[in-house]
């Protein structure tokens, strides 16, 4: 993918905060949340802190080598809950809607929200905050490092 979507720790504490007043404006009392990890697990840890939410639980599931997509495997499954019915679903994007049609199957009951969505994935969840294009790879913070920047102009350095 050429188009490339970098998010800074801050954007992403920002983005999960809005997620988190649209969550507390449904007015729900949830049971718990449970994070799709790895990806969910910041963002649900963040949620959880913001709503007062103490029982996080993980469905761990992996789709991707690096950009690549295949099945999603489930390497550790939910325990907490039979269908997912009080409980929030986390991920941090929905990009296909591979990993989230999986999951949804698994926990059709529970309330599904990501920060980040693709056009392709985003009937497949019930909120998202930021839409970004579908020929564009998201780059977390956890992904990054601070590093040189090279400057615009190619004359810049002479
Ligand atoms: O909508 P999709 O096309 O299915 O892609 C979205 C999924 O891909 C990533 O997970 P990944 O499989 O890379 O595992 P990870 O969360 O452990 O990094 C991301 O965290 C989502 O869970
Ligand atoms: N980090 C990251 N993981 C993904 N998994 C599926 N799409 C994406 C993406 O755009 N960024
Ligand atoms: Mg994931």
């Amino acid at each position: 993918m050429n188009n490339k979507y970098m998010v800074s720790w801050d954007q992403l504490h920002r983005d999960c905060r809005s997620l988190c007043r649209h969550l507390i404006n449904l007015e729900h009392e949830w049971q718990g949340i449970i994070a799709i990890t790895r990806g969910g697990m910041i963002p649900a840890g963040i949620i959880a802190r913001e709503l007062g939410i103490r029982i996080v639980d993980t469905i761990s599931v992996r789709t991707y080598s690096h950009q690549t997509i295949s099945e999603p495997q489930v390497l550790n499954d939910v325990t907490a809950t039979q269908n997912g019915a009080g409980y929030l679903l986390i991920d941090d994007l929905v990009d296909t809607g591979k990993t989230a049609q999986f999951v949804r199957e698994r926990l059709p009951q529970a309330y599904f929200a990501t920060v980040y969505a693709k056009p392709e994935g985003k009937p497949l969840v019930d909120a998202f905050i930021t839409e970004v294009p579908q020929d564009t790879w998201i780059f977390f913070p956890w992904d990054l490092d601070l590093d040189y920047a090279k400057p615009i102009s190619k004359h810049a350095d002479e």
